[in-house]
């Protein structure tokens, strides 16, 4: 029998290309599986970070995944709206694109996590829906268990003093106890914890959850949740999702080409590569301090730094047209030998490159994956979103990675961030770049699990199997 999915991921490129790689995914596994991909315009009024991505995805055939494009239309230009807001009001849109579908193979909907409204759109059709997690199965866990304790009464944020709490969680499905200063500045907040909380109960109304992660990288997490403890729907840990494409040497792309050109003369694994995803940023006093610790570690560099925004909510960072006028005098004649400042990163194509041997991050989901992929060991330095509990997980609990600063505390999105010395920077740094650390070796040994998961009898392979098959005994 034929079914049809569709797809809503989220605008962000960060969301957008894993629930591709997902859709993609989906319909090779089973031929009698096809998808829509709805993609919904981006709560910016621009589509700058993802355009080329999705005009690239439109001229791309294929008879069994199509992608439908919600113009943005009145919002060009207007303001930013919250994202559940944003979201909100794309649901009329959502609902004329798929009446447009054949509603006798209509199987399910697949929503992100801040789409969590679309579910209405699916329930107002009969059909169940299905959530897709971009991050880890450890945030996903989290997310439920301070919701369950949130509607217990035992998770009090007026009572929580978030800078300078000493105080620990302790939280079922970790080895350790968690700071609360390391929680995610959402759950810190008296304004956004219940927005937080009701997104994580809409998760509960799923039929079952994708997760972006390997089963051999969380496994204490997800027998957690398959354990019923949380009470959670189903998880099918389907991951690494990773968008590989842009690794290759693209001669259109003459910043791409001259970067690569550069990385091939560096030595093996010589390189520090840093670079803070699509919305880091740093106040020019941090940016000295980095340049400081460049210097000072005698490293081999390569830097994506961005202009931060003067409004991050608004508008995300861009590019310097001087990077003179940010960085210490004299910088670039003393590291021209050894170093390189860039803007936006090709960042897939820099991990895979046989000069790169440490990634210093801000630890989004996606950078972690593919740095996992492609071998190479990072150094934690969160900024914003889930990023701290990411650090946590993969410092403390997988010891898959470095930091650059112990519960760093604060929030760029919320402009609240501690200073980070040029000390810390180094000395983290030299640690990442140590050639037979503990950390380096297992992180080789997860990228190798990684690559297996995903072929035929991989754990991620079976997962997916067994999704698809729910997926079509849900069917009404
Ligand atoms: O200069 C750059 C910067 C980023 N990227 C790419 O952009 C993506 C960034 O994704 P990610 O590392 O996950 O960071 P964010 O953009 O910050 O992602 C958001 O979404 C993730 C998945 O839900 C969360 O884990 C993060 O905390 C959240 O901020 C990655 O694929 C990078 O390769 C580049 O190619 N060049």
């Amino acid at each position: 029998m034929k079914s049809h999915l569709v797809f809503i991921p989220f605008s962000g490129i960060s969301h957008l290309r894993s629930a591709v790689e997902m859709a993609k995914l989906l319909v090779d596994q089973d031929d009698r599986l096809s998808v829509t991909v709805i993609i919904l315009p981006s709560r910016f009024g621009d589509e700058t970070d993802s355009s080329a991505y999705v005009a690239a995805l439109s001229v791309a055939p294929n008879d069994r995944l199509r992608y439908e494009i919600i113009p943005g239309g009145d919002q060009q230009n207007a303001e930013p709206t919250w994202i559940d807001i944003h979201i909100e009001n794309q649901k009329q849109k959502v609902r004329r694109a798929v009446a447009k579908l054949d509603s006798s193979t209509l199987a399910g909907f697949i929503v992100d996590m801040f789409c969590t409204s679309m579910i209405d759109v699916a329930n107002e059709l009969g059909v169940p829906s299905y959530l897709f997690y971009t991050s880890n199965s450890g945030a996903l866990a989290l997310a439920f268990h301070v919701q369950k304790m949130y509607d217990e009464k035992k998770y009090d944020v007026g009572e929580l003093d978030l800078d300078n709490s000493e105080d620990e969680l302790v939280v079922p499905f970790l080895s350790r106890p968690y700071p609360v200063k390391c929680l995610p500045r959402l759950m810190l907040s008296k304004e956004w914890l219940p927005i937080f909380v009701n997104q994580s109960r809409r998760f509960r109304e799923m039929k079952g959850i994708l997760v972006n992660t390997v089963a051999e990288l969380e496994p204490y997490v997800l027998e957690s949740l398959s354990s019923g403890g949380l009470d959670t729907p189903p998880v099918y840990p389907v991951g690494p999702l990773v968008h590989l494409e842009n690794q290759v040497d693209d001669s259109k792309d003459e910043t791409k080409s001259e970067i690569l050109k550069w990385l091939e003369e560096q030595p093996a694994k010589s390189v520090v590569f840093l670079c803070f995803g699509g919305l880091g940023s740093f106040n020019e006093e941090q940016v000295r301090e980095i340049a400081v610790a460049l210097e000072r570690s005698g490293q081999r560099f390569l830097w994506s730094l961005r202009r931060p925004s003067p409004d991050v909510m608004k508008e995300r960072p861009g590019e310097y047209t001087n990077l003179e006028e940010v960085l210490p005098e004299g910088f670039f004649d003393r590291t021209k030998e050894r170093g390189k400042v860039i803007g936006w990163a090709p960042q897939v194509a820099i991990l895979a490159n046989q000069a790169i041997g440490g990634f210093v991050t801000h630890c989004g989901w996606n950078s972690m994956l593919e740095s996992l992929w492609f071998g190479v060991p990072t150094a934690a330095w969160p900024l914003y979103a889930e990023q701290k509990f990411n650090a946590f997980e993969m410092v403390e609990e997988l010891g898959l990675a470095v930091e650059i600063k112990r519960y760093w505390r604060g929030d760029i999105l919320v402009g609240a961030a501690d200073l980070v010395m040029a000390e810390e920077i180094e000395r983290g740094i030299k640690q990442l770049m140590e050639e037979d650390s503990e950390v380096r070796k297992r992180v080789k040994e997860m990228s190798e699990k990684c690559h297996v998961a995903l072929t035929d009898g991989g754990s991620s392979r079976i997962a997916l199997q067994k999704f698809i098959e729910d997926v079509k005994k849900n069917i009404i």
